[in-house]
């Protein structure tokens, strides 16, 4: 890690390639690059989009445009180019020599922030992982030019082997050990979920685009300082805080990592696994910055998330999610009408800014009454003999399956499926 630092001038290029579709279109892919860059204390020196007819194997650029990158870089004075796509390491190589200058693709950018921003030993982990991951893939396409033969001696491999497959295997071997620890550290979080779960507190999770304002409402309504900042993936580690609700004395509500587009392969595994507890929620809160000119590419991006987490499946959402309109301070006065509008119409909608406060009365109110009439599917193990609970269940809730689920240590034991909102799982916890 550290491949990049701090202060460094760097030259932002966005690479527009022919037949390749994007939901955001180039200004705003470069915009966003530049967000990344910054999130990173990098200086963007210049930044512009680069239309690419034919990808070139050994450059990605023609030899006309790598030549004006260098001039961009001589009058800017940059030490670094960004090249907002993904690069083969050959490609970043001779890129490089060409250039004489440190070149990083979207992936290693993305890595370098998830890098400094990781604070819990999960993300960490996690995000190590991710790193190994790549440098293995760049190990394996690139380096050969750079295998030597290893003198005789043998304590890592045999004599001869080359440095290439013992850096290879002691990749594989740290990346061994670390699934391992990794696998540790989630199991004690899955018995703290599963504690939860029991607990009868309806849990609310924010999610959205990077940016949208997520960390700031969470921090107007629990009174918390998160980080909150004008940074892409100011926030990486998941934060849970407990907040009071009309008509519901104790919530959960947590504050998670943001989506991106285009998201590196390496770190998809790591952002789900930390995206697992919005699959555990009863109601997810869809924080969009609705000022935003991507907005609607942006919902796109997320949804697709949720449906890679099975939230979402077709036009069915298995968890009601309730759209937060945030950043309404930042639209012009036509474009907030017309929106108000919208936002009335639908009440899963609700227009609010997580800065100024406007709207947020309404949104608890909105939350409370959600959490207080929507049901979700739980399922219980319970011993036959327990009459009054299983009387209680099919009098207050929607059973959908009642079925023999083997023997307990009191006899025989029945698995249940019950449709129940948050309020009616306390009270049953309560019975
Ligand atoms: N004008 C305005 N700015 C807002 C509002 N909500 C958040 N912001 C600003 O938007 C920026 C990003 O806010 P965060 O709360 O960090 O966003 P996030 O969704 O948590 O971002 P990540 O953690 O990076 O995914 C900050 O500069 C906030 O001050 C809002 O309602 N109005
Ligand atoms: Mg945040």
């Amino acid at each position: 890690m550290g491949e990049v630092s701090r202060g460094a001038r760097a030259l932002v290029v966005c690479p527009d390639i022919r037949g390749q579709s994007h939901d955001l279109d180039p200004q705003a892919r470069l915009a966003e690059a530049e967000g990344l860059a910054l999130a990173i204390g990098i200086v963007v020196a210049d930044s512009f989009v680069l239309p690419v007819r034919q990808i070139r194997p050994g450059t990605l650029f023609g030899a006309g445009q790598v030549d004006n990158i260098a001039i961009a870089c001589e009058q800017h004075e940059s030490e670094l180019i960004v090249i907002d796509g993904a690069l083969s390491p050959i490609q970043q190589r001779n890129l490089e020599e060409k250039l004489g200058r440190k070149v990083i693709d979207r992936t290693g950018l993305i890595l370098e922030i998830f890098g400094e921003r990781a604070a819990t030993a999960e993300g960490r982990l996690q995000v190590e992982l991710a790193h190994l991951d790549y440098q293995q893939s760049r190990l394996v396409r690139s380096w050969t030019h750079l295998e030597r033969q290893r003198g005789g001696f043998g304590f890592l491999g045999g004599p001869g082997e080359t440095q290439i497959e013992a850096d290879r295997r002691m990749i594989r071997q740290r990346m061994g050990r670390l699934r391992r620890e990794l696998e540790q550290v989630r199991k004690t979080r899955g018995l703290h979920r599963d504690r939860r779960e029991r607990a009868p507190w309806p849990v609310v999770a924010l999610v959205g685009y990077t940016n949208a304002g997520k960390s700031t409402l969470f921090n107007r309504l629990t009174g918390a300082e998160v980080m909150a900042e004008d940074l892409l993936f100011a926030t990486l580690d998941p934060t849970m805080r407990a907040i009071t609700l009309p008509g519901i004395e104790k919530a959960i509500l947590s504050d998670t990592v943001g989506f991106i587009s285009d998201l590196p392969t390496q770190l998809v595994a790591a952002f789900r696994a930390t995206l697992e507890e919005v699959t555990a929620a009863d109601i997810i809160c869809h924080v969009r910055d609705i000022s935003n000119s991507s907005t609607q590419a942006q919902k796109t991006q997320v949804l697709q998330v949720l449906r890679d987490l099975g939230v979402v499946e077709g036009e069915e959402a298995s968890i009601p999610i309730l759209e937060i309109w945030n950043k309404w301070d930042q639209l012009s006065p036509d474009d907030a009408e017309e929106l108000a509008q919208q936002a009335d119409d639908d009440d899963m909608v609700m227009a609010a800014s997580a800065l100024t406060g406007e709207g947020v009365p309404a949104l608890l109110e909105r939350l409370g009454e959600l959490l207080t009439t929507s049901a979700v599917l739980r399922e219980f193990e319970l011993p036959a003999s327990a009459g009054r609970q299983i009387a209680w269940l099919h009098a207050h809730g929607e059973v959908i399956t009642n079925e023999d689920a083997g023997e307990g240590d009191d006899g025989p034991v029945r698995r249940i499926s019950v449709r129940l909102n948050p309020k009616e799982l306390g009270q049953f916890e309560n019975l």
